[in-house]
């Protein structure tokens, strides 16, 4: 390259310390007088530069993020200096924009652009761009046509997020083109055009939003086979989970017709429940794997436990009191937030009384304990005797202060104490007197224990047998070791460790907190030991040991795309390995397909704000929503959209249907046969209605709690309908679909639905942490329910005492069918609702 100096001007001789200005290799050179240089790399050019003549002398103004002007030089020297630098410059620039054009071609071009390629190009191509768009016209000087459109194209986003997002959708736009024809046959019916998007999204993590009878498994067949088939990617590459077996059965056979039906020779990627999938990488770790028999058996999980809480209850007296302690959850008669409760509770205690107070049981639970007899008196003036010993034992519920639990004045409650000591006093009688403060001090036991031992009670703990003998006679125990199993599972499906135990249970507010702690931390570890005996795992141990395994890096990870389905029901420790898969494996992609308004396990550990949190607590995403529903009609579609939408914790969506009709189809009966309530009857009028008209239609019958539906199905054992007939629970009807559905057991109360159970503290305290909306899973539950029917859905309730939900679809002026005069607007609860 030939040599171009700039010398100063005659004048600049004068007034500038530079003797020569030149370009060397990849940089401007500046010489000074004094023999020294300061050289400017071309690369950290932001521009080209800029030549100015003045009257003696020219200037060259150099970008480089800030400017720099070289004055006093020679006019023509510069000139030519000016021109040569801007042409290394262009040169430069022409390679930068090639690099440029690669990147997005490879990137967003030739896939989806995914988040963890932005950042790349993010360096070498939005920063360039935003460099032409600060002088376009000199760059269009410079570099040639088809450099200035590129960048001219990408120069029309402000940000990088801006360009991302216009990157992605070109890239949507040609694939949705080049490929709409493989699309129109790769289902049974041409899919949707969110359901392409939900296939050609490839992002680093993808959600894919649906409603009930969308397609996700649609979207999840199609989406396995344009890898393969379209982006070329091998099967063994691609994992797909399932939520259970029946599910993963049903993708593997959609898949295998699909390559039939279209002719393709594929073979299936790799179909799993999370199950299956910890158990093959724990074989592929070389690790001979025993299934605990408590996995697959409940009764046998349960007969181990049971036999080790007796021997624990018989041989560890401190675990023995702790357990009859804390056999009821506590209740703090003076905390007005727990009154109604309290009222409504009825306590046994272990020497077969019933009490109203709990305070009374552990009092009474207390005596028993350590063999002092014991009689209820429950009146104005004690609450025990004790025959033994002649003794009446009274305690009052009034705090430190005075107060107790009602609106009754301080001056009342101790003119009562005064009343009830004068009365003993009268009569000679021996009274112990205990406080509600007493407890709330954790001094009852202590003050128990001082006041009979100076009624020279003999205070002699009851041998832990006869403790267990007496626990086991009643129903205590049985109750306890369900909510304890509960508990167990809770523990282990959220992976839960001794101090993530007690912080949890400490932070639920339970009073006995730490007690629950003690007694879960030792069944906690029971049961591993049993495991450990057997030398067994179970289910929830095959998902965290094989994290284990894939995190020790002794299991090779292949796939480069995983898909799966009910993401909305995904536990955290299920999360906790797929987070590793993707950690490890070679940069998959992940896609969730799931809906959040069909969230309904949570007691078996589904973490539903892992989907409706998805950004938070799983990090960026592209979003596809399904909102086309091709199961149901628009009336079925209004009312179940807009009952599970009143809880404001639920992704608003806009469903639309692609059958129409003009009337209701959600209908309300009442459960009434001649005047008599029958649910079975009118399951059988409704299901002879049907029969009547299509005799092939396939009927479910539907039911939160199994034994409504055997009463059910006894009673319709005789009929000879024609149609298929299902029963199905409502938690196991999801992914379920029938013609008709006839949803029934809508009372109030415990086995109502919703029910009103409150779920035992304890084990809610354990399970992931769920929205606060009231009932928000049941919620879910009857929206799944209804939206399993084609055609029409019928609810049958009772028309007195009938459940919340069956008073908001009347009151709240539901788009229903009420098929039943008997059903009652509930005028107050309306205008309560409107005012608030
Ligand atoms: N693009 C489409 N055109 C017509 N029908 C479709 C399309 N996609 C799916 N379907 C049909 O819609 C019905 C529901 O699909 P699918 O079972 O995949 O839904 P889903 O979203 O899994 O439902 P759910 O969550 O309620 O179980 C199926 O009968 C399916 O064939």
């Amino acid at each position: 390259m030939a040599q171009f100096i700039a010398t100063p001007s005659g004048l600049g001789r004068f007034f500038t310390r530079i003797s020569t200005v030149t370009i060397k290799q990849n940089s401007l050179v500046i010489h000074f007088k004094n023999n020294t240089s300061r050289a400017y790399l071309i690369s950290d050019f932001t521009n080209f530069s800029h030549f100015k003549k003045g009257l003696f002398s020219g200037k060259i103004t150099l970008n480089h993020g800030t400017k720099t002007v070289i004055s006093f030089l020679n006019k023509k020297q510069a000139q030519t200096l000016s021109e040569q630098l801007n042409s290394v410059f262009s040169n430069y620039l022409e390679e930068k924009v090639n690099t440029a054009k690669t990147l997005v071609k490879r990137y967003a071009t030739n896939e989806y652009l995914r988040d963890s390629n932005v950042p790349v190009l993010k360096s070498a191509v939005f920063s360039l761009v935003q460099q032409y768009g600060a002088s376009p016209s000199l760059w269009q000087q410079y570099l040639s046509i088809t450099d200035i459109k590129f960048l001219t194209i990408l120069s029309s986003s402000p940000t990088a997020a801006h360009a991302t997002e216009q990157l992605r959708k070109t890239y949507e736009q040609k694939t949705l083109a080049a490929r709409a024809d493989f699309y129109n046959v790769i289902e049974s019916n041409p899919l949707t055009q969110e359901q392409r998007l939900g296939v050609i999204r490839n992002n680093d993590k993808n959600l894919v939003l649906a409603a009930a009878g969308t397609g996700k498994t649609s979207v999840i067949v199609a989406k396995a086979l344009d890898l393969i088939v379209q982006e070329g990617v091998k099967p063994e590459h691609i994992l797909i989970l399932a939520y259970n077996k029946n599910a993963a059965n049903e993708l593997t056979e959609r898949f295998n017709l699909r390559v039939q039906q279209a002719n393709l020779n594929v073979t299936p990627p790799t179909i799993l429940t999370f199950h299956a999938l910890g158990l093959k990488l724990l074989k592929s770790d070389n690790k001979t794997l025993n299934l605990s028999p408590f996995a697959k058996d409940a009764l046998a999980l349960n007969k181990w436990f049971t036999q080790w809480l007796g021997n624990t209850l018989k041989t560890d007296s401190r675990f023995c009191k702790t357990f009859v302690e804390t056999l009821y959850e506590p209740n703090d008669s003076l905390n007005t937030a727990t009154k109604t409760a309290i009222k409504a509770q009825i306590y046994h205690t272990l020497s077969g009384l019933k009490v109203s107070s709990y305070q009374h049981l552990l009092i009474a639970n207390w005596l028993y304990m350590y063999g002092i007899e014991h009689t209820y008196q429950n009146d104005d003036t004690a609450d025990f005797y004790l025959p033994q010993h002649n003794i009446y034992l009274v305690h009052f519920a009034i705090d430190r202060q005075g107060n107790s639990a009602q609106n009754i004045t301080k001056s009342h409650n101790s003119g009562h104490v005064k009343s009830v000591r004068a009365h003993h006093k009268k009569h000679g009688q021996m009274l112990v007197q205990t406080f509600h403060y007493n407890w709330q001090e954790s001094q009852l036991e202590q003050r128990l224990k001082t006041q009979l031992q100076k009624h020279n009670v003999n205070i002699k703990p009851l041998d832990n047998h006869a403790v267990y003998e007496r626990l086991s006679a009643t129903e205590l125990l049985k109750q306890n070791i369900n909510k304890y199993l509960n508990c167990l599972s809770a523990i282990r499906g959220e992976h839960l460790s001794s101090s993530q135990i007690a912080a949890r249970i400490a932070k639920s507010g339970i009073i006995n907190h730490k007690r629950y702690t003690t007694l879960l931390v030792a069944m906690q570890r029971a049961y591993a030991e049993k495991l450990k005996e057997q030398g067994a795992i179970d289910f929830d141990d095959m998902i965290t040991s094989a994290e284990q395994a894939v995190k020790s890096g002794k299991v090779s990870v292949p796939w480069r795309h995983i898909l799966v389905d009910e993401f909305q029901d995904i536990s955290c420790a299920r999360m906790a390995l797929l987070n590793t898969l993707i950690k490890s494996g070679p940069q998959p992609c992940l896609t969730a397909v799931g809906d959040d308004w069909q969230a309904i396990y949570r007691f078996s550990g589904g973490n539903l704000a892992l989907t409706t949190r998805f950004n938070d607590l799983i990090g960026s995403h592209s979003l596809t929503l399904l909102q086309k529903t091709f199961r149901y009609n628009n009336s079925i579609s209004e009312v179940a959209g807009r009952f599970v939408m009143q809880n404001p914790e639920q992704y608003k969506k806009h469903i639309t249907t692609h059958t129409q009709v003009s009337t209701p189809q959600v209908v309300l009966l009442d459960d009434l046969h001649q005047g008599k309530k029958s649910v079975a009857l009118k399951v059988q009028q409704i299901i002879a209605t049907i029969n009547k008209n299509n005799s092939t239609a396939s009927i479910a019958v539907l039911s939160r709690y199994r034994f409504m539906l055997n009463e059910v199905e006894q009673h319709l054992a005789g009929n000879n309908f024609a149609n298929p007939l299902h029963f199905w629970t409502l938690h196991g009807a999801k992914g379920l679909e029938a013609d008709y559905c006839i949803i029934i057991g809508f009372e109030q109360g415990k086995l109502g639905f919703p029910s009103n159970n409150p779920g035992n503290l304890l084990v809610e305290a354990l399970l992931p942490t769920q929205d606060t909306f009231k009932h928000s899973e049941e919620r879910r539950l009857l929206y799944v329910g209804i939206t399993r029917a084609k055609h029409k859905s019928y609810l049958i309730a009772p028309p007195s005492g009938y459940s919340e939900f069956i008073s908001e679809l009347i009151n709240d002026n539901y788009p229903i069918d009420i098929a039943s005069n008997l059903f009652a607007k509930q005028t107050n609860s309306r205008i309560s609702k409107d005012n608030g």
